[in-house]
């Protein structure tokens, strides 16, 4: 077979520069027999020459000087993976520049500067390819841009972050308390260095506008998108979901309804029954809704070193093709779009109160959802220390009426507590 050489220059040599480095030295020629390609890893651009990294990279392609990788003119591609905006973004720009094809595993710089990088990738006729920047093994970015470049996409619900679902999950097995599930979670390696990023629901926005990007085009950034993290969800809450025929998951949601495009990112009251309640662990799963397609998901490791490393291969190896081709795939073209705020979502809701165990307070509060239009279709009551717990799943409801009947609820002197309110999704 005919080989292409294509000379490689990486930026960033952590979780997923060291193992894709690996996987490029290891497995090189097991690489080039299959695809023709031989990748060539020519530079690691590092913070420190001194850290201790794989025996297996030559000393002598380490440099602490990203900025000469990244306008190298001897190098054909760029492989980013040191995260964060700055100074990935200004290398980004410098690669695209002279002309070389990126790839990048970043969510958190596409999430801010999509729009920024895409234009450049455009206007220097260049690839800038980010498999891994979303569920990171799992190939999602380019079935929704190219198997699904023409199909009308509903809806896509995504598991999009391990730490959250490997807590919930742990809570909901093992009665694990949250704090002990989130550290195992950052013991095992996939939860970010600062975890407010996981539990807060930041890597999973990011994600998000990431996939509102591929899968409808959608000029959204990070701080477009309605997001609430999984801190209020109660070992109380996993058992009375458990019995009311739920599974708590925490879900990214980007959806088009009348032409306006939602994106949130919350703890969900998923039904036992959907594909999505089944994704445990630090597994991710992204549920695609389309309207020729159906229903499509996809399942695997959203995390990890080599996982992420398999996406940006397949990757590195699309672009090499690409050069030598003489071009580039499709970029993404943003468009603005109008936003559909949460306030007008149209949910179902779990919500638990709190109350005195005294006669009226059931009539108090049933008088609150009622002059709301909310409606209810389960309630459970439950002894709690020196009261009663009251449990609710609504009929599908305005979430702006639901937030004005926490307020109301709250002022009631009978609630004691309004505890968690869950969005159903997926029934
Ligand atoms: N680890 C995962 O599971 C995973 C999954 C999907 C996507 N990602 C994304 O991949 C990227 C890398 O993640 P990671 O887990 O490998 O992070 P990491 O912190 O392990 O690695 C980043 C490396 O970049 C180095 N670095 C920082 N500034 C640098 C500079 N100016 N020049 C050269 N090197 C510099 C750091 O020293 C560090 O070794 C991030 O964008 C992350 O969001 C990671
Ligand atoms: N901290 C992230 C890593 C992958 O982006 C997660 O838990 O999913
Ligand atoms: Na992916």
């Amino acid at each position: 077979m005919h080989e292409t050489r294509v000379r490689v220059g990486l930026l960033g040599c952590g979780n997923v520069g060291g193992a894709l480095a690996e996987l490029l030295l290891a497995d090189g020629d097991r690489i080039a027999e299959r695809t023709g390609m031989v990748l060539e890893l020519r530079a690691v651009a590092v913070r420190s020459l001194s850290r201790p990294r794989a025996a297996s990279i030559p000393p002598e392609l380490l440099t602490t000087d990203a900025q000469a990788v990244a306008a190298d003119p001897d190098l054909d591609v760029v492989v980013e993976v040191i995260g964060g905006i700055e100074p990935a973004r200004t290398l980004i720009l410098a690669a695209l520049g002279s002309g070389k094809p990126v790839v990048t595993a970043n969510k958190e710089l596409l999430a801010n500067c999509g729009t920024e990088l895409f234009d450049a990738a455009a206007a220097a006729g260049r690839d800038l390819l980010f498999e891994a920047a979303v569920a990171g093994g799992i190939p999602l970015i380019r079935p929704l841009r190219e198997s699904l470049a023409g199909e009308r996409i509903h809806r896509v619900l995504g598991i999009v972050n391990g730490t959250t679902n490997y807590i919930l999950s742990q809570m909901a097995a093992h009665g694990a308390s949250y704090q002990e599930a989130l550290a195992e979670a950052q013991s095992l390696g996939f939860a970010e260095r600062d975890p407010t990023a996981d539990v807060e629901g930041f890597d999973a926005a990011a994600k998000a506008a990431v996939i509102a990007h591929v899968a409808f085009g959608a000029r959204v950034v990070a701080g477009d998108v309605d997001r609430e993290g999984i801190g209020a969800i109660g070992a109380d809450d996993i058992v009375s979901a458990h019995r009311l025929g739920f599974v708590i998951k925490p879900l990214a949601v980007i959806e088009e309804v009348d032409g306006a495009i939602g994106v949130r990112v919350h703890p969900a009251m998923v039904p036992a029954a959907h594909p999505l309640a089944s994704v445990r662990d630090s597994f991710n799963a992204v549920f695609v809704e389309g309207e020729a397609v159906g229903e499509l998901m996809f399942l695997g490791r959203g995390a990890g070193g080599a996982p992420t490393a398999s996406a940006v291969l397949g990757d590195l190896l699309d672009a090499a093709h690409n050069l030598t081709v003489g071009g580039a795939g499709r970029t993404p073209a943003l468009r603005a779009v109008p936003r559909r705020s949460i306030d007008d979502l149209v949910s179902a809701y779990y919500l638990t109160l709190e109350v005195a165990d005294r006669p009226g307070v059931l009539h108090a509060v049933a008088g609150v959802l009622g002059d709301h239009s909310v409606s209810v279709r389960s309630m459970e009551q439950e002894g709690a220390a020196e009261g009663a717990r009251l449990v609710f799943v609504t009929h599908p409801a305005l979430e702006r009426d639901m937030q004005a009947c926490l307020q109301e609820l709250h002022a009631l002197d009978a609630v004691r507590r309004v505890g968690g309110l869950i969005r159903v999704v997926g029934a």
